[in-house]
């Protein structure tokens, strides 16, 4: 085998053992070109025989109910765990065939059965969202603990994201309806006063107490920015009549906002909590539930993200929840960049976004935001209304498939299904049109070769990540210029697989790390395959058990070329599987 290597090494860097022997002073960059006809760094043993070679350090559990990091000692030396569907379709396509862009779907009552969710996760689910705005805790749990188990059992790594119901205005439950039609010119009652009993007609529950004080007359009133509109006529005691001018389906807990000479306004509304008293029990649940992601719903600033970072932080120390900040509010637009540094990852939540700003400038935000969030290296999900048209047909609108690629084409993280997946009749179909429009994409790019121009701007904060990251853009410019089959990163907390993910490489990444709770966050990043594996901080046994594992199970074969990078040693190799 040769091996060819690049090694850099921070001062602060523990010298791990098996740099010992090599001819390195403390504070080194060494550059070895890797074109060079022999192997820089001599294997002290040769790679095909070092299976048995395997470290003695901690791995943590497989996945277990529960999503808690136990440790256990030594679980199993030879185990490396992989997604089952990855595993399968690596084998049967190779590297460059596999998905790069992630998808997660929002389960509802159209998925919340085992065979549902199982048929998701075969389509290639990597997280599934359960969004508390609808159905009871009860509910949500048996959901997650289903998605836990099917992982357990059937080998997935689907990861599950709770998103949280948020303050903004919306409308009751229709009294159990499934929906309700206003017909043009229709005078409908929106009320904040309880029945006890059945609705009466034409009337809607408002869940913010504040709404008739703060509406006028004259007001329009939209249900899910514009599904349906009226015209507020007038106000009696706890009452709103409204005119409706738009005939449209309103569906049960639809957002509703109100707009005064063309503006939203946004009065008090603007300053109810962004996590309500019921979100914080939604978030105790998630945590006890061991969700792998808080989603938090109209975030204005970059303070209750950090809020909720350290509440997490003390009600689970060493927790690897990850938060992302869905951004749909006027104001989440004002403090992006504040927002998505404070967050562990973004949303472009348009469904909203579109109900706040007029539609025509949602494509450029999200297009501005994708950008942000990869150079700031958080990943970001675009989310709402891809292939809406398929929660009542089988097939996709041409727009929604050209939505679709689009959001591939800007090399978003995550793609997402809401009611497609939550309620719609085809949810396995929607998931496998954004499987294939994202492989088709994704090939598309790599065989025109558009490497885009955009600039990667420094986003580390010490000198060792910074080492960290440049070795990171090396390594996808040299994976890229000898058109490699794949990076191998060996990660303890993930950072380095995510400033390989941030390069875009054109091969797929295999992150091996030994955490359970690491390797299921990284299911949401764009082009990693992340692999449960215990590791040393030597690079040699790591890679020969790796080798051995993967070719026992198809994944690898002898002359595949690689390059291989670690966390802990700060190195590059390339090097063919021997
Ligand atoms: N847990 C659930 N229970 C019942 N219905 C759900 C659930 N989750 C989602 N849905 C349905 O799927 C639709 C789309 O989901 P989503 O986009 O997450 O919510 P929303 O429409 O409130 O933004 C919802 O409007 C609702 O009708
Ligand atoms: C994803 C969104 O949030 P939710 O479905 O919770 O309204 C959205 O508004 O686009
Ligand atoms: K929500
Ligand atoms: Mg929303």
């Amino acid at each position: 085998m040769s091996t060819q290597s690049i090694h850099l090494l921070s001062p602060s860097f523990p010298s791990p053992r098996s740099l010992s022997n090599l001819p390195y002073s403390s504070r080194l960059l060494s550059f070895n070109p890797i074109n060079l006809p022999f192997p820089l760094r001599r294997s002290a043993f040769p790679l095909s025989c070092s299976c048995s070679l395997s470290p003695a350090s901690p791995v943590l559990a497989s996945d277990n109910g529960s999503g808690s990091s136990s440790v256990a000692t030594q679980a199993s030396s030879s185990a490396i765990d992989v997604d089952a569907v990855t595993e399968a379709e690596l084998k049967e396509n190779g590297f460059r065939s596999t998905r790069r862009t992630k998808l997660v779907c929002t389960v509802g009552p159209a998925t919340c059965g085992a065979e549902q969710l199982e048929a998701l996760a075969v389509g290639g689910m990597n997280v599934a969202r359960v969004n508390m705005c609808h159905g009871t805790r009860e509910w949500h749990r048996n959901v997650i603990r289903q998605v836990r188990k099917l992982n357990e059992e059937k080998g997935f790594a689907v990861a599950v994201m709770m998103d949280t119901e948020g303050s903004e205005i919306h409308m009751g439950d229709l009294g159990g309806a499934p929906s309700a039609k206003a017909e043009d010119g229709e005078i409908w009652t929106f009320t904040v006063r309880s029945f006890d009993s059945p609705l009466p007609e034409r009337t809607v529950n408002v869940n913010y107490d504040g709404f008739t004080e703060d509406v006028r007359i004259g007001d329009e009133l939209l249900v899910d920015g514009g599904m349906a509109r009226f015209e507020v006529i007038e106000k009696v005691g706890p009452d709103v009549k409204c005119l409706c001018t738009d005939p449209g389906l309103l569906l049960p807990r639809a957002n509703l906002t109100f707009w005064r000479d063309g503006s939203l306004v946004r009065e008090r509304n603007a300053l109810l909590p962004t996590i309500s008293s019921k979100d914080w029990l939604d978030i105790d649940f998630g945590i006890a539930e061991g969700v792998d992601f808080i989603a938090v719903s109209f975030v204005k600033s970059a303070e209750v993200v950090n809020h909720l970072k350290s509440y997490i932080a003390a009600r689970c120390p060493g927790s690897e929840i990850g938060v992302i900040a869905k951004i749909e509010s006027i104001d989440s637009l004002r403090n992006l960049e504040e927002i998505i540094r404070a967050s562990d990852g973004a949303m472009v939540a348009r469904g909203d976004m579109g109900a706040q700003i007029l539609l025509e400038q949602v494509p450029a935000f999200q297009q501005k935001i994708v950008g942000l969030c990869r150079q700031l290296n958080k990943p970001v999900i675009v989310a709402s209304q891809l292939l809406e048209s398929m929660i009542e047909y089988p097939i996709p609108t041409r727009a929604e498939v050209a939505d679709v690629s689009e959001a591939v084409r800007q090399r978003a993280d995550a793609l997402m299904l809401s009611g497609e997946s939550a309620m719609g009749k085809y949810p396995e179909k929607a998931l496998s049109v954004l499987r294939s429009v994202s492989l088709r994409i994704e090939r598309w790019w790599r065989e025109e070769k558009r490497t885009e121009a955009l600039e990667l701007p420094e986003v580390a904060s010490s000198f060792s990540d910074r080492i960290s990251e440049e070795i990171c853009n090396s390594a996808a410019k040299i994976a890229n210029n000898l058109g490699v089959d794949a990076v191998f990163v060996y990660t303890k907390t993930g950072h380095m697989a995510s400033l390989l993910s941030r390069c875009r490489p054109d091969c797929p990444i295999f992150a091996f790390t030994s955490s359970t709770t690491v390797r299921r966050r990284l299911n949401l990043q764009w082009g990693l395959i992340p692999f449960r594996l215990g590791f040393s901080d030597d690079m040699e046994s790591n890679l020969n058990r790796t080798f051995s594992l993967l070719k026992a199970r198809g994944m690898i074969q002898s002359g595949d070329l690689v390059i291989a990078l670690s966390d802990m040693l700060q190195s590059i190799q390339v090097m063919n599987v021997p």
